[in-house]
Parts: C-alpha cells; structure tokens; sequence
C-alpha cells in the first residue's frame, strides 16, 4: 500500500496526540520481567518489535523468526544464550540476515555461550544452545552499536556472579545503555559505569512493582518536524511524556528551538509549538547520542529550505536500510543538494522542492515517517507506507487526526 499526502494546509488545528510506549523501553523491560519475574509493565509500546519480541519470550518454538526488529534480535541473543537446556535458531528478514552480530556472539561466546552460524559467518540466523554462562568478565567494542552493550546488561544479573564489562574504543548511543542502567536500577539491579568498565551485581529476584513506560520519543520527533513546518501559532501535545527522559531522544526539544518550536511540559504531555520562524539558516549537529533522528531532522531542515551538517551518523548504515544512501537518494529526488560520507550528511540550502515524488522507504519505517511532514510543502507519495508499524502502528491515522489528507493508492 502505498499512501499520497497533499493538500496539507500549515495551519493545523491545536490537537493533542497519544502515542505508545517507548519501544526501547519495553523491550528492555520484557527482557528483565522474563529474567526476574514480579514486574507488571504499563503503556508498553504496541510496535511490530515489541509483539515480535514478546512472542519470541513466550513461545516454545525452536524456530524464532524475529522479523526486522533489530534491537530483539540483540537482545534475545543475549537472553537464549542463557536459557539453560533450550536451542533455538533465531532468524530475521533478508535485512536482518545482513546486520552485523559478530561483535555480541563473540563476546557471550567468551562468557561461555555455545552460539554457530546457520548462514554467514558474523550475521543471524543464529543456532543458540542455551546453558550457564560461567565468566563473569567481558571485553567489547563500543563504537558499533549500543545493542550489543545493552544486550549483555540485561543478562548481566542473571549470571551467578554478575557481570563486569569493558568497552572498547569510543562508545556510541550512550543514553541507550544509560537508559539500559537505569532501568535494571528501578528493579533493584546494582550497577556502576565509571569511564569504559560497567560492573552488573548479580540479583535473584526483582522487587514486585509496576513500571510505566514513557512513550516514545522518536515517534514523537515527527510531531516536532511538523510543528516546525507549520505557521507560527500551530501546537500540538503528545501524550504521555515527562520532562526528565530516560530516552535520548527527547534532545529534540533543544534541536527544533533552532527552528522555532518551543516545548513546554506537564504533568504527564509535552506540548510542541511553533513559536517563531526558523533561526540561523545552518543546522550544525552530532547526533552520536540520538541517531533515530537524524532522518527526521535532515527532512525538516530540507522543508524549512535550511542547509544541515549532521554528524556522529556512523551507525546509520548498519540500520534498518543504509540510511545515508537512502536519505540522499529520496531527497535528490525531492530537489536536494545532499552529500553523505560513512559517517555524516550535508544538505544545501534550497528553495527548490519538487512535487509529486515517490518516495521509497527501504523496509525502514523511519524513511517513511521522516518524509511525511514534506505534505506541507508539496504533495507526495510514500512508497509501502505500513512500513511505519515496526516502530508506530497508528501513525498515519493520527496524521489524519491532525489535518493530514491521505489517500492510499
Ligand atoms: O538500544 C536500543 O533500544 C536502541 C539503540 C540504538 O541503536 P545503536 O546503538 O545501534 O545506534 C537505536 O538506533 C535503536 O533504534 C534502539
Ligand atoms: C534502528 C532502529 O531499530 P532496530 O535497530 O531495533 O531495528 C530504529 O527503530 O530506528
């Protein structure tokens, strides 16, 4: 199904938005219930990752196909390994099969995990044999991707003497393993993270207690793109956020002052609104610590005929698409004048922005919802448009309910 934006007028009506639960978060979360029991989750994320990942913890298959869920695809490596008497063979889409996975196996298979290749050496499917984990020390790049940190923590304080790591080299994502940290400290898991070493205390059983998940900060940077391509005046407020974020994505409060929203908190929502029109006409950012949103970010400065340097973009490439290529091949298309090297974006600025595009999206939801916001500027077409429930199930209904005219073709 493919979706047609146009006709989108920039003076949306104040509407206020509820989306669901971090996805992060609750994967996160389904992970340490399963390992520590006693935990009842509320306002979990309803994405396609979350259900491939609650049905990989529930089921007793042999066979676990993870689809394009990147983060459950780590995460579960590090969780079957564990699982004592029990094999499974854990694959994913044709993508999923080409994302690296080396760095984690090699690292739980010095912790003593029986982990083997079905296809090619570095990548799933993975054959995991599940037993006690007997080391209780662990040596792992940083800079690759935070999955594979965070997948060893959440195992961490299962293993009979719990856990110290050392990462290696310049460590990227850092607020995911802080927010990894953070949330094995609520359920009474002892950690430190001091310079490269993190030390897990090992934990038997987790406090009983409900955890609430904030909702998801990523899916909101659509809204912030939005805003920042509307009139002055548009606001729109998204349930159900807090000031204080475990998400490094809420840095995007203070990236779209830059383009003059201004948000504001309450109790339990965040309100975005357009207050200004945009500041300077460069964008200069390193994303290390929030790369889900450099699509969104690109694709706003672009509507807003603003140049961007993005930087720190280096595990884009290894995502759900190659999202550099991909941001550079859609928004040539669009009228762009992009660069991407391995590991930053340049866009000129521009004016020029060309109408009835078809804009592919990979398998990647992000292409998709990054994109979107262009309906106020031009009409459109966004190619495979379901893509958007890996992370956000409701996300086209809800542009409808802010104003948006679709039409699926
Ligand atoms: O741990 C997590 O929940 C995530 C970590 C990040 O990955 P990298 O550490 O590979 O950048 C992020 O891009 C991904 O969407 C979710
Ligand atoms: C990169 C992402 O997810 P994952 O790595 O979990 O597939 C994402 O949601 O942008």
């Amino acid at each position: 199904m493919n979706i047609r934006i146009e006709g989108v007028t920039k003076k949306l009506i104040k509407e206020s938005i509820f989306i669901s639960g971090s996805k992060s978060e609750s994967n996160r979360l389904l992970i340490l219930q399963k390992l520590f029991s006693e935990l009842s989750i509320e306002n979990l994320s309803d994405s396609d990752d979350t259900h491939h990942l609650q049905h990989a913890l529930t089921t007793s298959d042999s066979e676990i196909n993870i689809g394009h869920a990147g983060t459950a695809m780590r995460f579960l490596t590090a969780f079957f390994a564990t699982q004592n008497n029990r094999t499974v063979v854990l694959s994913g889409s044709d993508r999923m099969h080409n994302r690296p996975i080396q760095i984690l196996v090699n690292a739980l298979r010095d912790l003593g995990a029986e982990i083997s290749y079905v296809e090619k050496e570095g990548y799933p499917p993975l054959k995991i044999s599940g037993k006690e984990l007997t080391q209780d020390t662990v040596k792992i790049n940083g800079n690759v991707s935070s999955q594979y940190i965070s997948a060893l923590l959440l195992i961490a304080a299962s293993l009979p003497k719990g856990l110290t790591i050392e990462l290696i080299g310049k460590i990227t994502s850092i607020p995911y393993i802080e927010m990894t940290l953070s949330l094995m400290d609520q359920i009474g898991i002892k950690s430190q993270f001091e310079g490269q070493i993190i030390k897990v205390a090992p934990l038997k059983e987790a406090k009983a207690q409900t955890l609430v998940v904030e909702s998801d900060w990523s899916s909101a940077s659509y809204f912030y793109s939005i805003v920042a391509l509307c009139d002055v005046g548009t606001e729109i407020t998204l349930t159900a956020y807090k000031k204080e974020s475990l998400q490094g994505d809420s840095v995007l409060s203070e990236i779209y002052e830059h383009f003059g929203v201004e948000t504001s908190f309450d109790s339990n929502s965040v309100t975005l609104k357009k207050v200004s029109e945009r500041g300077e006409n460069t964008l200069e950012v390193d994303l290390n610590k929030a790369p889900d949103i450099a699509q969104t970010i690109a694709v706003t400065c672009f509507g807003l005929g603003m140049s961007c340097n993005l930087f720190g973009l280096h595990t884009l490439k290894i995502k759900e698409t190659d999202r550099l290529e991909a941001l550079k091949a859609e928004l040539t298309k669009m009228g762009a004048d992009i660069s991407v090297t391995d590991h930053s974006l340049h866009l000129q600025s521009s004016t020029k922005i060309n109408a009835d595009v078809a804009i592919e999206t990979y398998n990647d939801h992000r292409m998709a919802m990054a994109f979107a916001p262009l309906g106020l500027r031009t009409s459109l077409e966004v190619i495979d448009a379901k893509v958007v429930t890996k992370s956000y199930r409701n996300f086209w209904s809800d542009l409808q309910q802010i104003g948006f005219q679709l039409t699926e073709k």
